[in-house]
């Protein structure tokens, strides 16, 4: 699903590259950690996947595609197989809970219909189908985070990557950050995830790959954090849930994550399945949108109550229900975008968040949103 071949990255003024002759594959279905200190190079993965960055030499396949044969013009398709999650959230500070998640709908030419289905059952997953039509800073910052998950996950993403996604959270809501991130990895959807919070990596027990210098210095099938290089603290806090709190990350379920994921139940978010075992492996390539999509108006968006009080619906992950696309969305699987802050090289120093997202390319025609970004309130 991802693979890198001798990546070196090395930036622009630097003498010492970031990534130094990176070996790495990610299977299908994997939930993996970077870890390593800070300027080991884990935001610097994470870039490269999304085509935020070139390697200076190397080759990276993401999704049966060579990086290097998508042209600038089709990286916000490709994009839109890629979610991606920050520390900072990076909301729409004048845009409602319903309408941050439906912008990335819109943007890329979603019909209504499909907006109205889907950004409804994505807040139900992320438990925030209450507050759609709360404004970001009337939320807390674990509710950021959670519309800004939703926001990466409607279009329903293969890959999942996350920056440090709990770095502004206090420890209960980190944990059910990261059991929301277990279940949407349950349901098929690859994680990657960098971070530096020990308590997290040791209770979930997945793949850890840690990084040093630019290198890959530990590989482990189900790891901790800990190693000789970036050692815990003793006594110093850890990421522990209240006693009060739902068990999280605990018991790894051996069932494999189902194909279409169901609704998941309190249960199953606080009780993640382990990885999908390596067997059901590698997927077809995705295919990169030989056309651009036409340029769809987007339509205004407004929450309706009774959107949220339908009967039980299928998951967000889930393949939605037939829905009239547009022509490109015949070839671009229905997919979310990325996020990471790091500008292009090559791009545009003034973007919007579209751009940012990928959902638009670098001038393409801008959107009215009045976009700006938003942080924690915490
Ligand atoms: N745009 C850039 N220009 C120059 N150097 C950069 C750039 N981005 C990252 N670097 C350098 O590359 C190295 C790896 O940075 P990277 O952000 O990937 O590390 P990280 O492990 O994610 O760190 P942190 O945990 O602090 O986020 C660092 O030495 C950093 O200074």
């Amino acid at each position: 699903m991802i693979r890198f071949d001798h990546i070196t990255k090395k930036y622009p003024g630097t003498t010492r590259p970031a990534l130094d002759s990176i070996d790495l594959e990610i299977l299908r279905g994997e939930f993996v950690f970077l870890v390593g200190a800070s300027g080991s190079g884990k935001s610097s993965c994470l870039r490269l996947v999304l085509k935020e960055e070139k390697p200076t030499s190397g080759s990276i396949h993401v999704l049966g595609h060579d990086l290097r044969s998508i042209s600038n013009r089709k990286v916000p398709y490709f994009r839109r197989n890629l979610g991606v999650v920050f520390q900072d959230f990076r909301l729409l500070p004048n845009k409602n809970v319903f309408d941050n998640v439906a912008f990335s709908l819109q943007v890329i030419g979603k019909s209504r219909g499909f907006i109205q289905e889907a950004v409804p059952d994505t807040l139900k997953m992320v438990g925030l189908a209450e507050k759609a039509l709360r404004l970001p800073h009337e939320l807390s910052g674990g509710e950021q985070q959670r519309v800004a998950i939703a926001r990466a996950i409607v279009n329903k993403p293969q890959i999942l990557l996350a920056d440090e996604p709990t770095g502004n959270l206090d420890p209960t809501t980190s944990a059910e950050i990261m059991a929301l991130l277990a279940s949407i990895n349950a349901s098929g959807t690859t994680v990657i995830m960098a971070t530096h919070e020990a308590g997290i990596v040791d209770k979930m027990q997945r793949r850890v790959i840690e990084l040093e210098h630019g290198t890959i210095v530990r590989d482990e099938r189900q790891g901790g954090y800990a190693t000789a290089s970036i050692p815990t603290v003793p006594g110093a806090a850890q990421p522990e849930a209240p006693v009060q709190a739902p068990p999280v990350f605990t018991a790894p379920v051996v069932a494999a994550p189902a194909a279409a994921a169901e609704v998941p139940s309190r249960e199953a978010l606080f009780f993640p399945p382990a990885p999908m075992p390596e067997a059901a492996r590698e997927p077809e390539v995705v295919p990169v949108a030989a056309e651009p999509e036409p340029e769809v108006e987007p339509a205004p968006v407004s929450a309706r109550l009774s959107d949220f009080d339908r009967p039980a619906v299928p998951s967000p992950l889930a393949p939605p229900a037939a829905e009239p696309e547009s022509p490109a969305d015949d070839t671009v699987p229905a997919m979310t975008r990325p996020i990471l802050p790091v500008t292009q090289h090559d791009a545009p120093e003034q973007l919007t968040l579209a751009e940012k997202l990928g959902l638009r390319a670098p001038g393409e025609k801008p959107d009215q949103t009045g976009e700006q970004n938003v942080g924690p309130t915490r």
